[in-house]
């Protein structure tokens, strides 16, 4: 038997911090962000077309995505970042999906899905249960402004383009909170593991 985790939260709530320890378990994780990232890699139709949309003033000297470029025009503007969704969101669906059949076949137990726009973009109907790592605003534009070196408007509007994290609270079929320290949030995920008999 096969469980999906469909793994969410806001941006920097703690994800790919919860997702990692899922890892160190031995559990296999499809990353969306990773993913996000190959299907726009140099050489790719992904590449091409967003390229298309933005003009080559997207590019680095050396041809690749300027990721922080592109996140500040997008991040700026709904219009954009729905544009630029539009591009990648079928990509990352088709690899997302095909790497999900394939783990299904090879790797029974837990599969994670780590997709910060799960309910967004509807995955948690491929998802068998639902997990969302929370935290209050504050803490979450603090950690944001901290991690990626942001002033509090880019960090607003970032948190802006998604749901608000305590929407996703209400539909989630657990919630870890992470509000407090790393070793407390540790704690719920064993909890989880332990009761659904995935320690191993
Ligand atoms: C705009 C881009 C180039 C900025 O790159 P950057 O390296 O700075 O950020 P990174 O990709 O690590 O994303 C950081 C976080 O931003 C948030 N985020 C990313 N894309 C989106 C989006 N389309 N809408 C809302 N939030 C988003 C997520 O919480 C993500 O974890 C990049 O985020 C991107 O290509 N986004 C579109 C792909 C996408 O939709 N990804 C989400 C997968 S579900
Ligand atoms: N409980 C905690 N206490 C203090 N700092 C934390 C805690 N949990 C996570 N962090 C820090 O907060 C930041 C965001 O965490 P993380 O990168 O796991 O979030 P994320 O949800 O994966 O983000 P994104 O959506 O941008 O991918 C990181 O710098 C991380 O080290």
């Amino acid at each position: 038997m096969t469980l999906v985790l469909g793994l969410t939260g806001g941006i920097a709530s703690g994800k790919s911090t919860v997702s990692r320890w899922f890892g160190d378990y031995g559990y296999p994780i499809i990353d969306a962000d990773v993913i996000a990232r190959q299907v726009v890699a140099p050489g790719t139709s992904g590449l091409r077309q967003l390229t298309a949309l933005f003009t080559p003033a997207i590019l680095t000297a050396d041809g690749a995505l300027d990721r922080k470029k592109l996140g500040a025009i997008v991040f700026a503007d709904r219009r954009q970042l729905a544009q630029l969704t539009a591009i990648t969101g079928p990509l990352i669906r088709q690899e997302m999906t095909r790497q999900l059949v394939e783990l299904k076949r090879s790797a029974p137990g837990l599969i994670v899905l780590d997709v910060p726009l799960l309910f967004e973009a509807h995955y948690q109907q491929i998802a068998d249960l639902t997990m969302v790592v929370y935290v209050d605003a504050p803490t979450e534009l603090q950690r944001l402004m901290q991690r990626d070196q942001l002033n509090e408007t880019a960090a607003k509007q970032r948190m802006a383009s998604q749901w608000p994290l305590v929407a996703k609270r209400q539909l989630a079929d657990i919630v870890i909170d992470n509000t407090q320290s790393l070793a407390a949030t540790k704690q719920q995920v064993v909890k989880f593991l332990t009761q659904y008999d995935l320690q191993k």
